[in-house]
């Protein structure tokens, strides 16, 4: 992958920073609590070379000079004590404050994320790796830590300091105040022009190949079934040793240039050093600088060298908390793809007729139409069929019903109403669809099910269970309806995973019923059995089938056979294989013989 140009990285740094600053300002009284506390510190620190000067000119004038010498003596003691007392109180208390403003803003961050990722569309969760985004996320989160100290504890003292000090000492000596000016504004300019335009592209892109990384990992781990049914385990490592190399190769050259950056920036320093020190000699042997103008002029530029020496690794971490921040960025920044439309209303399902009038579909990065002036209407109450060979477009068509993607012309209507201008939540879930392959959360299997409804009783949970057969499988598991269901739900078999969403789909309780190849992975026998339960099921709901085994079907309404995105048969199963030189027809043959060839 190529460096990131710099206009697009000073792009990012700002985004990152007005990022940061919309979520302190959700914060306005910690944040002020904060910028009060370390400008008091700073002050302090400021303020202390000052009074280091008047002890050391009253001390150099000797204790027996004057009355008032010792007493100039013990005021700046004291001072300097009450001054590096309250820089420790006012930092403490900054400290304490921007625990609660990083927390904050971490679990906002977090919560803000996860609101964004739940809701993009199903093409950008199947464009990425859940690894991936999971990274870029926690990522993002340990970064925020990094970011505020740089910003509040680090970088702004620095710069008060290193503005303070200057005025203090350009008001004392101007001459030495403007040598420190200039040395200050050079570092202060090459560090920042390093950190953005040499060694922040070198982390952005070890940051992808993490990214990567994570991802990879995921991928690899979540199929590790696969892998082993294939003994592919050495493969898996080869694969993943690239990926890790490449990996190396990145984060190494961001390193490297780390380490040149604080390299530079040191030289930089010892250039400034000699020249203050030197400058003071030169002023003192012109007998132009007393002791205590010398101890002044050293200690403010000791503390300030001390800021500056930090202020070059504050932007270092400033860069890195802003790269690792980036891909969080991204997040936040994408469009949704389907979002729901300013002042949406929740859908109205009450008979579940369907149609779709006239309408145009292509997935995103296909040039070819799916469904070109598509036409149909599905009667509330109606149970539908749909055949047809593989990709031919049935699960596409309910993926539309569900608005899972949005059509590209024409229009779908629900009970009369466009989906495209109700609510998504409430049009999915008036929506109950059992797949082929069903997702379980890893959580327990009475969770599980009464997913479809929340805060169902144990009683409603055993009761949907029952109906869809999933009962007693599930009561001889050694801990019941507590069984953890791993994830995915991988600890069950195909066919008891299938029973567990249908009984979440009785339990959901919705209007509209979509079966995708819902007993496929049941034996003949339970299949019979949940048969029964699901006829119950579909009673009163306008449903949809979709099955490869006719068999499935044959009971419904109306069957539709699809192909290439166009209903090229319907009718009852009766009427269809009448039809002489009907696709059904030969499809229904074809699996007839089939069977009775199995039976022989
Ligand atoms: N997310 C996607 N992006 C791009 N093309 C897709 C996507 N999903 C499906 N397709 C394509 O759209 C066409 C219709 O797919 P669809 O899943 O609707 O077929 P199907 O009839 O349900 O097939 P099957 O019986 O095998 O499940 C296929 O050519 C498929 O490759």
């Amino acid at each position: 992958m190529n460096r990131l140009p710099i206009d697009l990285r000073g792009g990012t740094f700002y985004d990152v920073l007005a990022f940061t600053a919309r979520h302190w300002s959700r914060q306005p009284t910690p944040l002020t609590i904060i910028i009060m506390a370390v400008l008091a510190s700073t002050l302090a620190d400021v303020l202390t070379p000052l009074y280091s000067a008047h002890l050391v000119d009253a001390v150099s004038r000797g204790a027996a000079a004057e009355d008032t010498v010792w007493d100039e003596a013990i005021l700046a003691f004291f001072v300097l004590v009450g001054l590096a007392l309250s820089a420790i109180v006012m930092r403490t208390i900054a400290f304490l404050y921007i625990s609660k403003l990083t927390l904050k803003m971490k679990s906002d961050v977090a919560s803000d994320a996860f609101r964004r990722v739940q809701r993009f569309s199903t093409d950008w969760h199947l464009q990425r790796l859940a690894g991936s985004t999971v990274r870029k996320i926690t990522r993002g989160m340990s970064a925020l830590d990094l970011l505020n100290d740089s910003i509040l504890i680090a970088l702004f003292p620095s710069l008060i300091m290193l503005v303070g000090s200057t005025i203090l000492l350009g008001l004392y000596w101007f001459g030495m105040g403007l040598v420190i000016a200039c040395g200050s504004f050079v570092y202060v300019a090459l560090t920042i022009m390093l950190s953005l335009g040499y060694v922040a592209p070198a982390a952005s892109l070890a940051n992808n190949s993490d990214t990567r990384l994570g991802g990879a990992l995921a991928d690899s781990i979540s199929c590790n079934a696969v892998v082993k049914s294939f003994g592919a385990e050495v493969r898996e490592e080869e694969r993943f040793a690239k990926i890790l190399a490449k990996w190396r190769c990145h984060t190494r050259r961001s390193w490297m240039r780390g380490t040149i950056n604080s390299a530079v920036q040191g030289l930089t320093l010892v250039v400034i050093r000699a020249a203050v020190i030197g400058f003071a000699l030169f002023l003192w042997s012109r007998d132009q600088a007393t002791p205590g103008d010398l101890a002044f002029v050293l200690t403010s530029f000791f503390v300030l060298y001390g800021h500056l020496r930090d202020l070059g690794m504050h932007v270092r971490n400033l860069q890195r908390s802003v790269s690792d921040m980036e891909e969080l960025l991204e997040i936040e920044g994408q469009p949704l793809c389907i979002a729901d439309r300013p002042g949406a209303r929740p859908v109205r399902i009450t008979t579940g007729r369907i149609d779709f009038k006239n309408v145009c579909f292509h997935y995103g990065n296909s040039g070819l139409p799916l469904y070109s002036d598509f036409s149909l209407s599905i009667k509330a109450g109606e149970r539908v069929g749909l055949v047809g060979p593989s990709g031919s477009g049935k699960t596409t068509f309910v993926k539309l019903v569900q608005r899972l993607y949005d059509v590209n012309d024409g229009v779908i209507l629900i009970d009369g109403q466009d989906i495209s201008k109700v609510t998504q939540a409430s049009l999915r879930s008036q929506i109950s669809i059992v797949q082929q392959e069903p997702i379980l959360f890893h959580r327990s299997i009475a969770e599980n099910i009464a997913y479809g409804r929340p805060g169902a009783g144990q009683s409603e949970i055993e009761e949907a269970a029952r109906l869809a057969r999933a009962h007693e499988f599930i009561a001889r598991l050694p801990k019941g309806y507590a069984t953890l269901v791993g994830e995915r739900g991988v600890k069950l078999s195909g066919g008891e995973r299938q029973r567990v969403a249908i009984a979440r789909a009785f339990m959901a309780n919705a209007s509209i019923l979509i079966l995708d190849e819902a007993t496929s992975s049941l034996d003949s026998e339970s299949e019979m059995l949940i048969q029964a339960a699901i006829e119950r099921l579909m009673i009163g709901r306008t449903t949809l089938v979709i099955a490869h085994r006719l068999a499935t079907v044959r009971a419904l309404d109306r069957l539709l056979v699809f192909d290439s995105g166009r209903v090229i048969e319907e009718g009852e199963h009766a009427a269809l294989i009448r039809r002489p030189g009907g696709i059904y027809r030969r499809v229904f043959e074809r699996q007839v013989l089939e069977l009775t060839k199995g039976l022989v």
